[in-house]
């Protein structure tokens, strides 16, 4: 019998050489992901960073692993503590590498080994604004990273800020695994549009996996 209820197969979307949406990808894993994300934030909260240049990030921020990305007026640099806590950032979950790890693989990135999440947290009106991943050490690992909560516009384009760019809704459960040709593509997210999510709340997380040394 049909069953409406059911949850959608994964499917997948390329986007570009070396740049895959695994579309659902994350999907049976979400309640699980979101609890880890719950405890991550109980030990180190979610912070809304200054840049360098002195802007306070609409985006807020933690991270898990053995190294997590921070800015300060120093730079952008991935530390083994939370300069606003001073502590440890809490272990990767075993679930957030294995999701990570077979995500990259699926995207033909063997042997991807993340030492960093990042974590992120959008508001409605939070964005990102067009960027590279380009702190980590070894640029042959390739950036996953799994949407979960509202959905939001991602924005993937070429090797200049001012190159034309891709938009793509990312909604909950997606992963997008770029690497290899497209591991320095710039990319963003546009303004978080508000809503309220059944598993997430009025937020949207992203949590992005690196080899970062
Ligand atoms: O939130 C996203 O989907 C992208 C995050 C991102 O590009 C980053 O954290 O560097
Ligand atoms: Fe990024």
């Amino acid at each position: 019998m049909l069953d409406l209820f059911a949850e959608e197969e994964p499917w997948s979307e390329p986007l570009a050489d070396g740049a895959v949406i695994l579309r659902r990808r994350a999907l049976s894993d979400a309640d699980a992901l979101l609890e880890q994300v719950a405890k991550i934030a109980a030990q180190n909260p979610f912070h809304h960073r200054i840049t360098p240049g002195g802007h306070r990030m609409s985006v807020a921020m933690t991270n898990c692993g053995d190294l997590g990305w921070t800015t300060d007026s120093r730079g952008y640099q991935y530390s083994e503590q939370d300069n606003a806590g001073g502590t440890r950032w809490p272990p990767m979950p075993t679930l957030f590498r294995q999701l990570a790890v077979s995500c990259a693989a699926e995207a033909g990135f063997a042997n991807f080994n993340p030492d960093a999440c990042l974590l992120n947290r959008y508001e409605p009106g939070a964005k990102l604004t067009l960027h590279q991943d380009k702190d980590e050490r070894d640029l042959r690992q390739p950036i996953v990273s799994v949407s979960l909560g509202l959905p939001a516009v991602f924005q993937f384009g070429g090797f200049e800020r001012s190159d034309a760019t891709t938009r793509v809704l990312l909604e909950h459960g997606d992963v997008v695994v770029w690497g290899g040709p497209s591991r320095l593509r710039y990319h963003g997210i546009l303004p978080l549009k508000p809503g309220i999510h059944p598993q997430a709340g009025a937020f949207r997380f992203n949590l992005t996996f690196r080899r970062a040394h």
